[in-house]
């Protein structure tokens, strides 16, 4: 360590520009060229009292312009490039900062500025590098400030006489002192504080441990000067910092100014917080435009809207204006400017952004006022419907009536139309033709297999993806308010408990009471539905929730007859085949006959659907064989007409036989009547045998419990009535008995289900244990009770039909089914089958089996009663 004593009080002046070396720091200064020899001829003369152990020089820092503070110095021809390399590095417990020579050429022909106080200092190490450009490369430790009485310059080395202000090694004030036990208590904290906040002001990670070590262990005033280096001053500070001689100033000022840079610390970290230390660019563009405007704001400058987010600008112009142009109710109008306002101050980046920007271009696109222009000519209306539809009488009238009281009353609060009815029967085309009449715009919802109510309903919008449900998104797509919505398939609306309950959220979409606020989730506003016209469709009515079903009027149109689909074929499917496959009307003939092949052989089905794709690829046939000859130039030789004969060529073989499988009339053989789920109606016919057993019945054919039930009691009836029947000799006598009974259903794929076989169960039975026929052309529907009363049965019209179309001519129905007939067969049909209505099971026999060989007809159940009471 050197002591004041040692340090001369002449030295050789080293000038350093713009940098001020403190006692207790280390620089490292590099020099080459010219300046390398004005320091190598420093060092000789610092060299020259070889009594002393080590060379001193001072350094003095350079100003820019002269003052009363500097000195005039002419350093005689030596000057300092720009070649100096400024690092830091640490030395032992010292450390060394910056450090720049005088690097004006100019500067040192007119002389320099030097400040009158200077910095001794030892020189540690000196490198020399022996390459083209001599470099030097000095080590000098600051020992103790001084003040320049005097400046000389001999051998062109400037050399100062000074005197010294040594530093106080004092660690603690003394007791009497008590103003600078104040400071120095305040300026040991507040450096600890410094240097535990030094990590983020970044300064190399040894500066931070250096100085951490000796905060405790070096006197105050040595502490000060290695702070002033660090901390960040400007020169004059650090100048102001050299020339004071008084160690409370100096430790005063340093506190002043480690507290200035914490507080900047502080706040730079605050700012880097509110600002998130990591914005990227977009981010921080945004930030500063968000700060612009609350400056304009506060200005009074708002300016446009749309300048919050810069690249969105346009967008969110276009979509206020379409906002605007929406005409929003009250209600809409509120939300949509709040959500307007939180999206300006959105990030466009941010997840929330694409949230609130697509519920506001859902808001937009909603036809909240846009209606479409109503005109309800119920002329006009009459013959669309004739024009699109072939029969479906009923429907067309009841469309009508609808229609003119919509048209009347001004409002369509009438119940909501359903049309029923097997598929392919033109409900969804019944619903188009309503469309086209009314000129509204047309929207079919599928709601087949629909288990949410946020499917009808929408999520709420804090769910990640959430959309409004079907009928909003609808109202979206169709563009005005008040279109014609087809409902399809509300009878296949899945219920379930996990999601809420879709047929109970449709209730308000159906109830013209509550309609006109109805509430979607993700809208969560309501919207007014009341001037749409809502048309429901089903295949049946029985799976409709019933609320549902007792808000809508149901209008039936089950399947068509043979006449009828001959006559849609006709007049309806083919010329539009022929239309949409580019042909003329006269390009292809089918005959009434070759027609009504395809209809009762190609297809077997209630609607015409099926019947419509097999005239499209009979017209597609036609088609590639016109266009083959004309390419083969013989258009002459095409034959537009289609014989039966060509069928099998064109569609292959047929695939349906009549239906009446059976040619001759079999004991235990009954034909039953059968309706679908899906609204078709069928022949069901129904085998029964029997064989040497245990009395044991077993049912075949893909049967569901109530009609195996079905098939217990006409069993355990025709047991308890065996005797009466004249089937046993004695009235305690098992029929059953040594011999199991087995009822086959064909078609065991398809399966059935249902009380509706009841009846027919029993006469297979009876017919099986007496041997009597049932004739291959009576069919029968009907359900039987254990004392054999016969209940109606549903699907009346389809059963009907299908019997027909399979050529029963005689047909036993339960009495109270008498309305249905009358009211939906056709007149056609019902000149040519015979209805026969039943009360119980003995009328059915005795409509049903054939006459013994002898004339006579079977013992009535009238004579069980009696017989039941001898028993
Ligand atoms: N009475 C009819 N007159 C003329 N064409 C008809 C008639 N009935 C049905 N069609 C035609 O049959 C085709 C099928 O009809 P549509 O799609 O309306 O059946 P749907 O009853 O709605 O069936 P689904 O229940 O399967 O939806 C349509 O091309 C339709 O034009």
């Amino acid at each position: 360590m050197s002591t004041i004593q040692s340090v001369p009080s002449t030295l050789p002046v080293i000038p350093l520009d713009s940098k001020v070396l403190l006692p207790s720091v280390v620089t490292k200064v590099i020099v080459s060229g010219d300046a390398a020899s004005y320091v190598s001829k420093t060092l000789k003369v610092a060299r020259k009292d070889r009594s002393r152990q080590a060379a001193y020089v001072a350094v003095v820092p350079v100003c820019k312009s002269a003052g009363d503070k500097t000195l005039k110095a002419n350093l005689d021809g030596a000057y300092f490039n720009k070649d100096g390399e400024e690092e830091k590095t640490i030395k032992t417990n010292k450390f060394t900062i910056k450090s720049k020579l005088v690097s004006d050429k100019n500067s040192s022909k007119s002389g320099v500025n030097l400040f009158h106080f200077g910095c001794a200092a030892r020189v540690i190490q000196v490198e020399k590098s022996d390459n083209a450009k001599e470099t030097v490369t000095l080590f000098l430790q600051g020992v103790c400030r001084f003040r320049i009485n005097e400046l000389n310059t001999s051998d062109g080395v400037l050399t100062a006489n000074v005197t010294h202000y040594p530093e106080t090694n004092e660690m603690h004030a003394t007791e009497d002192d008590k103003e600078f036990g104040d400071v120095l208590l305040e300026f040991r904290s507040l450096s600890r504080e410094f240097i535990s906040k030094m990590k983020d002001l970044k300064l190399p990670g040894a500066l931070l441990a250096q100085l951490a070590k000796v905060v405790d262990k070096s006197p105050p005033s040595q502490l000060a000067n290695l702070l002033a280096s660090v901390i960040e001053t400007t020169f004059d500070e650090k100048l102001e910092m050299l020339e004071s001689t008084d160690t409370r100033a100096r430790l005063q000022r340093v506190n002043e100014w480690m507290t200035r840079q914490l507080h900047v610390l502080k706040i730079t970290q605050q700012i880097q917080s509110n600002v998130d230390g990591k914005l990227d660019k977009k981010r921080r563009e945004f930030y500063l435009r968000q700060q612009l405007n609350a400056i304009k704001e506060e200005l009074g400058e708002k300016g446009d809207d749309a300048s919050a987010s810069g690249g969105d600008d346009d967008e969110l112009t276009e979509l206020k204006r379409k906002l605007d142009a929406a005409k929003l109710s009250k209600e809409a109008q509120t939300v949509a400017d709040r959500e307007m306002k939180r999206l300006k101050k959105l990030h466009p980046s941010s997840a929330e952004w694409s949230v609130v920007r697509t519920y506001l271009d859902v808001m937009a696109d909603l036809p909240w006022s846009e209606t479409s222009e109503d005109v309800i000519d119920i002329h006009r209306a009459r013959e669309q419907l004739e024009a699109d539809h072939y029969g479906l009488d009923t429907a067309k009238k009841r469309i009508l009536e609808y229609l003119s009281v919509v048209k009347v009353k001004g409002d369509l609060k009438a119940p909501i139309i359903c049309f029923v009815g097997p598929p392919g029967v033109g409900k969804t085309s019944l619903g188009k033709s309503i469309a086209s009449a009314t000129g509204r715009d047309f929207h079919r919802i599928s709601l087949g297999g629909v288990r949410d109510e946020a499917d009808i309903r929408g999520h709420r919008r804090t769910y990640v993806g959430a959309m409004p449900g079907l009928i909003i998104h609808g109202m979206r797509k169709s563009g005005v308010n008040n279109p014609v919505f087809l409902l399809d398939e509300i009878d296949k609306i899945v219920k379930t408990s996990h999601y809420g309950d879709p047929a109970a959220a449709m209730l308000e979409v159906l109830d013209p009471e509550q309609n006109s606020t109805f509430t979607d989730h993700y809208l969560n506003i309501p919207f007014d539905l009341s001037k749409v016209l809502f048309i429901a469709t089903a295949n049946s009515i029985d799976t409709i929730p019933a609320p549902l079903l007792d808000r809508m009027e149901v209008i039936s149109l089950p399947g068509y007859t043979f006449d009828e689909k001959l006559h849609i074929a006709k007049t309806y499917l083919l010329p539009k085949q022929i239309r949409e496959h580019g042909l003329t009307e006269n390009q292809v003939c089918i005959a009434d006959e070759v027609l009504l092949k395809i209809i009762e052989n190609y297809t077997r089905e209630s609607g015409v659907r099926n019947l419509e794709r097999t005239i499209a690829s009979i017209v597609r046939f036609k088609c590639v064989e016109w266009a083959d000859l004309h390419e083969a130039d013989s258009a002459d030789t095409y034959n537009e007409t289609v014989q039966v004969d060509d069928l099998e060529n064109i569609l292959g073989m047929q695939y349906f036989e009549k239906e009446i499988i059976q040619n001759e009339a079999i004991p235990g053989v009954v034909t039953g009547l059968a309706y679908s789920g899906s609204g078709n109606g069928g022949i069901l016919m129904i085998e029964a045998t029997h064989m040497p057993g245990e009395g044991k019945l077993q049912l075949t054919g893909s049967l569901g419990d109530v009609i195996k039930e079905s098939a217990q009691i006409a069993l355990a009836w025709v047991k308890s009535h065996a005797h009466a029947l004249r089937l046993t000799n004695s009235p305690i006598e098992n029929i059953a008995d040594k011999r199991d009974v087995h009822i086959h259903f064909p078609a065991g794929a398809v399966s059935k289900d249902g009380p509706s076989a009841g009846i027919a169960l029993t006469t297979a039975l009876v017919s099986l244990f007496s041997g009597r026929c049932v004739p291959n052309t009576t069919a029968m529907t009907g359900e039987i009770t254990l004392r054999g009363r016969v209940l109606p049965v549903g699907g009346i019209k389809e059963k009907v039909l299908s019997a027909h179309r399979a050529g029963i001519k005689k047909v036993i129905l339960p009495a109270r089914n008498r309305k249905d007939v009358s009211s939906d067969i056709p007149d056609s049909i019902k000149k040519s089958i015979e209805f026969v209505y039943v009360k119980n099971i003995s009328e059915v026999l005795e409509a049903a089996l054939v006459l013994d060989e002898r004339g006579e007809k079977l013992r009535t159940p009238m004579v069980i009663t009696r017989i039941e009471s001898h028993l």
